[in-house]
């Protein structure tokens, strides 16, 4: 559907407050969707929101959050999920009244409960589940959503205008739109997500304790670039994603220690047919994956 004809069509201003990789690639993606409207950006340091002006990721950088909220008729907030309650009572006041606001956040109860409080059913919470191991605007790109899916999570209490322009958002973003409740969200995503990356980290931090980790960084293929891919991701936020998901994200490590530990057990028990078993099993469910979805995108795509 041309964008003339949109629900977008009607918002004559975005505000993006935090234009960062996700901030910016929305931002982008959007003007390459033919959005024509005015798109406002802030971003904590004043020489990240030139530079966002500068690649032409906005068209304005705005000095102070509620600058860019003035007369926005949309307001994306692209910060760390634990950053986003101060920023929503920061711009509450200043916010106009039948504005919409949604969020970017990887973890999504704790965010979406904080926007109803302050923007009652005009917060509609959301998550693309696309993204890569960079962090940043200069690494913000207009196609980073394109055959990615965006979660958005309504509630009893969202209103359905807000919904639609959501909704809209994203479809235009070029992603799939699904939705979910905000706690369903959170506790896949501690298993899709949350868990992998902790699981990056554990490895990288594991290799570097190694007392001939300088030798071994000599001895690495493809198998170990991609598993630990995702511990470049920036370690301020994926500290804050994890507590803010907390007992989702213990849950799934739980369950991850069970398997280890079987998986050990068969190990010391020379028990190569379970040990088989339980990696053909683990292979049939990789291969189902990629069969449903072009989940491999961010790994191949930006490895490297
Ligand atoms: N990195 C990824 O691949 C994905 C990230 N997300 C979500 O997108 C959001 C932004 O992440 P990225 O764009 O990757 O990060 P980023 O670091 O590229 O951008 C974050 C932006 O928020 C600002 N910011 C950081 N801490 C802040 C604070 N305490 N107060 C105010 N502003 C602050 C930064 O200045 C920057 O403008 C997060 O909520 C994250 O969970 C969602 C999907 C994918
Ligand atoms: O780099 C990758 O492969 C990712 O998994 C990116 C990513 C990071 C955070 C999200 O909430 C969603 C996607």
């Amino acid at each position: 559907m041309p964008l003339e004809e949109h629900v977008l069509a009607g918002v004559e201003r975005i505000a993006v407050l935090g234009v960062g990789l996700i901030g910016g690639s929305l931002a982008l993606a959007l003007r390459r969707a033919g959005y024509s409207g005015r798109i406002a950006g802030y971003s904590r340091r004043t020489a990240e929101s030139e530079r966002a002006l500068a690649l032409g990721v906005v068209d304005e950088a705005a000095a102070t959050p509620a600058e860019a909220v003035a007369g926005a008729d949309l307001v994306v907030l692209g910060v760390p999920p634990g950053a986003m309650p101060a920023l929503m009572a920061q711009i509450a006041p200043t916010c106009a009244g039948q504005a919409v606001v949604t969020d970017v956040g990887s973890v999504k109860a704790a965010v979406v409960a904080a926007g109803e409080a302050q923007f009652g059913g005009r917060f509609i919470g959301a998550h693309p589940i696309a993204g890569k191991e960079r962090h940043g605007v200069a690494a913000a790109e207009a196609g980073l959503f394109r055959h990615s899916r965006c979660v958005i999570t309504p509630t009893a209490t969202s209103d359905p205008r807000a919904l639609d322009l959501v909704r809209a958002l994203w479809a235009a973003a070029g992603c799939e739109v699904l939705e979910m409740p905000p706690a369903v969200h959170d506790e896949a995503l501690a298993v899709t997500s949350h868990l992998p990356h902790l699981l990056a980290f554990a490895l990288m931090e594991q290799f570097a304790a190694h007392p001939r980790s300088k030798e071994l960084s000599r001895l690495t293929g493809g198998g170990f670039r991609d598993f630990s891919r995702i511990a470049s991701s920036d370690p301020a936020l994926w500290a804050d994603i994890a507590l803010q998901n907390r007992e989702a994200l213990l849950q799934a490590v739980q369950i991850y220690q069970q398997t280890l530990e079987r998986f050990a057990e068969q190990l010391r028990q020379g028990d190569q047919a379970a040990l088989a078993a339980g990696f053909a099993r683990a292979k049939r469910a990789r291969d189902a994956v990629l069969a449903t979805h072009s989940c491999s995108k961010t790994g191949s795509k930006h490895d490297g």
